[in-house]
């Protein structure tokens, strides 16, 4: 999608939307179009889920982020690589809300704008991130850990007292199963091992029907069992949700990647599948060693 074609989209918007809609923090921008299409659903009608352009964000002088743009499609699973200080984690923050750039374009499908948004409003509009550390509530168990993040009907009382609806219950039922936890779900979360810790903050993640998920060193310190149960559990994932993961398991990625992205020094180096960019001097160089 060409810069032109968003800000023909964005004029067309800017036309319908109400004045204060999408109005943020980030206040005066001028394309006032940050709205979703269809309420609930991000238009991806452009072929692309997540579109960064040109963004830049520096700290103290240090540019993290320098030039980077890059896009996924919708029920991608897209692996991001990159040596130590590349700006994996930055770009991370900078989707989520959590850091705003300098200066670019940030887009959730082709009409909202992120930038526009503060970080709990992102991950209303279907952006989940699960962190490297698992932050699962210890004392709880895992059906009770999954029950607080449904996301609720904002009329309902958001509680462990909120009764799970049919289509709440099966929901949860499906994704115990998915995420490998069916047998498991009256442990305590304290209990279970670091991998299952894991899948469940995943679980907890899709609870909330993320369009959306950013995963960052999902793989680290797990078994390698645990791995190869979490390359299945991404390939499931893959499809019915976009996926960004950080990781710099070479095998992991290799079973699960199609498209890899190479980050060095806040932008992108290299990009194609895991051979190619493996193949690529100026990765070896940088990242991968000879
Ligand atoms: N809040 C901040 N203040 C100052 N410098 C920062 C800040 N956040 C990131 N940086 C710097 O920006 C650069 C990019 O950091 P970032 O954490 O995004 O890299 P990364 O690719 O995630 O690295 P790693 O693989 O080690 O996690 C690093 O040099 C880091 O020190």
């Amino acid at each position: 999608m060409t810069p032109d074609l968003m800000e023909d989209g964005a004029r067309r918007l800017a036309r319908t939307a109400a004045p204060e809609q999408g109005k943020t923090e980030s206040g005066g921008r001028e394309a006032g179009f940050s709205r979703i299409a269809t309420p609930g659903e991000v238009d991806v009608t452009h072929g692309r889920i997540l579109y960064l352009e040109d963004v830049h964000r520096s700290f103290d002088g240090f540019k993290a982020i320098n030039g980077l743009s890059l896009d996924i499609a919708p029920g991608e699973l897209r692996c991001i690589i990159g040596p130590n200080g590349a700006g994996k984690t930055t770009m991370m923050d900078i989707i989520t809300g959590k850091t705003r750039p300098d200066k670019g374009t940030v887009f959730f499908g082709s009409t909202i704008d992120l930038l526009r948004h503060s970080e709990p409003e992102i991950a209303q509009l279907g952006i989940g991130r699960k962190f490297q550390k698992p932050t699962v509530f210890e004392q709880l168990t895992v059906f009770e850990n999954l029950e607080l993040a449904l996301k609720t009907d904002k009329n309902v009382m958001p509680s462990m007292l909120h009764r799970l609806d049919s289509r709440q219950s099966d929901r949860l039922a499906e994704i115990l199963h998915t995420i490998h936890l069916a047998d498991s779900v009256n442990r305590l979360s304290g209990n279970l091992s670091h991998g299952q810790k894991q899948w469940l903050e995943i679980g907890m993640l899709l609870m909330q029907d993320p369009k959306l998920l950013l995963l960052d060193e999902p793989v680290a310190g797990m078994t390698d069992e645990e791995t190869a149960r979490t390359a299945e559990l991404f390939l499931t994932l893959k499809g019915q949700h976009s996926l960004m993961v950080v990781e710099h398991d070479m095998s992991f990625i290799r079973t699960i990647s199609e498209i890899v992205t190479v980050l060095c020094d806040g932008a992108v180096l290299a990009q194609g599948t895991l051979d190619e960019v493996q193949a690529d001097e100026r990765v070896i160089e940088v990242y991968l060693g000879r």
